[in-house]
């Protein structure tokens, strides 16, 4: 099965390397010039993965045009970006299995409802779970849950991906897959805020077990199903996300917590954080749901501006209730 991927950030770029496992040929799209000239000249991504050395069979283009002939897609362009991305490619009936974690913004769509909009004859999978793309690149053990309607695809996809050091859990649930994903990253801002704000271990405990509580109501309410909420890229995906600074989202709650604005700590950055994007979407997608976030608006409240001390204030002050989800 050739492999193209489509987005050349540290996780496109590492998922190009799992799937040239054995010297097997595969195409990267990258929208950098300087990341084409890094992969292709010095087989490295210099811009967003430094360090690692990456096969020579993976080959880097600029142009979406060169994927055309490609067997399957992944596409693993920001959330916000993917349909443009899509939109721009001739996407046909070729599978796309989507990489991204986020909702859009205005539509609040997922991903998967994204990529069926613009490419209704693609067959869609999505690859998900607790999957730093450092690790994963330098062949370290990894899980993850890759979900497709389609058995028969879905056992294509995982034997093309699939290594010793790279392990596939199977799944029909896409949209559960999805949401795990999307919801994780704002409540890894909520934990970076935790530990930025130095209201210790207890707290951010609590706030795993809440958040997933939130993760588990509002991926109920979209269709999800339990177990896969419980899985790899619902669970497993937080429990790592909430866990380290190696996270984008746990780093900016973190520089949130110390009492820095959103706007001074999303400036000039280069990667992406995808729960300050997703995080109002998420809010205004449970509002209309009528799911209760409170860790969700509590994240939207602080990249707004509100202070750290009146926020955790509001959050601890709210009536006590039962713990059931
Ligand atoms: N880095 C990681 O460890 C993991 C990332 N992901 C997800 O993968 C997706 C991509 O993230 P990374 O590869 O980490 O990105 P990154 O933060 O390493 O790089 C930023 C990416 O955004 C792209 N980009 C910026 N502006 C764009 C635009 N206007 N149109 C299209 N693309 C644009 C850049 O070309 C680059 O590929 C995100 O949804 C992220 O949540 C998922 C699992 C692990
Ligand atoms: O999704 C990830 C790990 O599974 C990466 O997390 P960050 O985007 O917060 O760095």
């Amino acid at each position: 099965m050739k492999i193209g991927v489509i987005g050349g950030g540290a996780w496109g770029t590492a998922l190009a390397q799992v799937a040239a496992r054995g010297g097997e040929a595969v195409l990267l799209w990258a929208r950098e010039p300087e990341v084409v000239e890094s992969v292709n000249v010095r087989h490295q991504n210099d811009l967003f993965l430094s360090g690692v050395p990456l096969s020579p069979s993976i080959r880097a283009t600029g142009e979406l045009g060169q994927l055309a002939d490609m067997e399957a897609l992944l596409v693993v362009a920001p959330a916000q970006h993917v349909r443009a991305v899509l939109s721009e490619a001739d996407i046909g009936a070729v599978p796309l299995v989507l990489c991204a974690k986020g909702i859009e913004a205005g539509t609040k769509l997922l991903v998967g409802e994204v990529a069926h909009q613009v490419a209704p004859h693609a067959p869609l999978a999505v690859l998900s779970g607790p999957t730093f793309a450092h690790e994963v690149a330098a062949g370290k053990p990894t899980a993850v849950t890759l979900a497709c309607e389609d058995e028969g695809l879905r056992t294509r996809l995982s034997e093309r991906l699939a290594g010793p050091a790279f392990r596939t859990y199977g799944s029909s649930d896409v949209v559960g897959a999805e949401i795990g994903g999307a919801v994780k990253n704002v409540l890894a801002i909520a934990c970076g805020v935790v530990e930025g704000a130095g209201l210790g271990l207890n707290a951010r405990a609590a706030l795993i077990a809440r958040g997933f509580a939130e993760m588990t109501r509002f991926g109920m309410a979209r269709g999800a199903q339990a177990e896969t909420l419980t899985g790899l890229s619902g669970l497993g995906d937080l429990v790592l996300t909430c866990s380290s600074t190696n996270s984008r989202n746990f780093s900016l709650g973190l520089g949130l917590g110390q009492g820095r604005s959103a706007a001074e700590l999303m400036a000039d950055r280069r990667t992406v954080a995808e729960g300050a994007f997703t995080a109002p979407v998420l809010r205004d997608a449970a509002r209309d749901a009528g799911v209760d976030m409170p860790v969700t608006e509590a994240v939207n409240a602080l990249l707004e501006g509100a202070p750290v001390a009146q926020v955790i204030e509001a959050l601890l002050s709210r009536p006590l209730r039962e713990e059931k989800a």
